[in-house]
């Protein structure tokens, strides 16, 4: 057989290739598969075997992994990737104690993202996504959710998912697109979210002509939107046919998680605070815990989501950067992968089910994104890491040696010496 790509040598390959979303205990049961090598031709994955059996296909490129770790490309399935500006001086605030609502309440945080999103041009806008995920790239990750909500307006939510559409075809990165008009309330509204929301949902028609977004979300907390606030603008959002996200139980308890089960929702996310009775929702629900440990941490918060009772409970759970300019500014998963199994002390075989297939379902990509298997899109990272436990281990780094998409060498550490 003849192959564009051949992997060899591959001390540890993890397929990931279950049929997802893996959940409760079964998150702890990860296949590794030793001495294995891959074929890719064009943009697939065509054969998986041992390195003796390998012998038989010709390639045109021999990648040899060194008898390291090779994994599929990381999915990230939360970020607010399209913003203008940015916001190093509200470090100093927080440092000072104000909280990160207080900020909001304030006219900063978000709304002042929102400001300088207005200001910035399409070209602006989309050479800085390009730029982010580039940087995703670099650490690993092949398919991103990226969200809008820094608009606030019909013409700067319309531009940023327009931002999203375009770089998704720019960029080899895949892009999943959610719609997140209900992110904050801006001061023309302040005393009266509930027309704000009537006002956003008059968008949901012309992105669904456009096809430029696959799911709503909203952020359902203390000051922004409350549960029977966005129970109302979901249940539209659902009849006309757009999956459901909710930023849930961020900060407050205020049962977002319940209400992302009672919608079935794809994803309740954050979760930081959720209640028992939301954990056991979620547990017997298909909704995935898509948790955020690296906002907790950047927030300087001790309220870390308990993803170990949820698991425990039965729960699929993804992690994710929640990659913005205010709450989490990081694009490197491998971190984030850290965090959670420091502060939410969960196995690296958990670790690796949340940012691979459990990832991929959340975004509505379980079936395209998150594995390695024959006939898949080849979305696979050779780390410099003898093992899969290394990467949580060797933490804020990048381990990323060769990024392939879609068949496609897109990244490749270079050498200094
Ligand atoms: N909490 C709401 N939204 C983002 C933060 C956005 C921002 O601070 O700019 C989040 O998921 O953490
Ligand atoms: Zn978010």
């Amino acid at each position: 057989m003849q192959v564009d790509i051949l992997i060899t040598n591959i001390g540890e390959l993890l397929p990931m290739d279950k049929k997802g979303p893996v959940r409760g205990k079964a998150m702890s049961e990860l296949t590794v598969w030793h001495d294995a090598a891959i074929g890719i031709k064009n943009d697939q994955v065509v054969w998986i075997g041992s390195g003796d059996e390998a012998k038989v296909l010709e390639a045109s490129n021999v990648m040899d992994a060194k008898g390291r770790l090779v994994t599929p490309g990381l999915v990230d399935p939360h970020t607010h990737l399209v913003f203008g500006g940015s916001r190093e001086k509200e470090m100093a605030l927080k440092q000072q104690g104000i909280p990160y609502l207080e900020i909001l309440k304030q006219g900063g945080g978000i709304l002042s993202t929102v400001r300088a999103t207005q200001a910035a041009s399409f070209e602006e806008l989309l050479e800085k996504a390009l730029f982010h995920l580039d940087r995703m790239a670099m650490h690993g990750i092949t398919t991103v959710e990226a969200k809008s909500g820094y608009g606030l307006d019909h013409d700067t939510e319309m531009k940023q998912l327009r931002v999203v559409k375009e770089a998704n075809e720019k960029h080899p990165l895949d892009i999943v697109s959610t719609f997140l008009g209900a992110h904050a309330i801006p001061e023309d509204y302040k005393n009266n979210p509930e027309a704000f929301l009537v006002y956003m949902s008059e968008l949901f028609e012309p992105i669904r002509e456009e096809r430029l977004a696959e799911f709503v979300d909203i952020f359902t907390e203390t000051g922004v939107f409350s549960v029977p606030q966005s129970r109302r603008y979901l249940m539209k959002a659902k009849e006309m046919g757009f999956g459901l996200k909710i930023h849930a139980d961020e900060i407050d308890t205020l049962g977002g998680t319940e209400l992302a089960v009672e919608l079935g929702a794809v994803s309740g996310d954050h979760l930081a605070v959720t209640s028992d009775e939301g954990i056991e929702k979620l547990a017997n629900s298909d909704t995935i815990g898509v948790i955020l440990p690296g906002t907790s941490f950047y927030l300087g918060k001790d309220d870390y989501a308990r993803a170990r009772q949820m698991i425990d409970a039965g729960a699929a759970i993804a992690i994710s950067t929640d990659f913005n300019p205010g709450s989490s500014v990081t694009e490197n998963l491998q971190l984030i992968m850290s965090i959670a199994a420091l502060k939410l002390r969960l196995s690296p075989e958990e670790i690796w089910h949340a940012v691979t297939v459990n990832a991929a379902h959340a975004i509505g990509r379980g079936e395209v994104a998150g594995s390695i298997a024959v006939g898949r899109k080849a979305d696979i990272v050779l780390w410099d890491a003898p093992n899969y436990l290394y990467i949580p281990y060797h933490y804020g780094v990048n381990h990323a040696n060769t990024v392939i998409k879609n068949g496609k060498v897109i990244f490749e550490r270079q050498a200094i010496r």
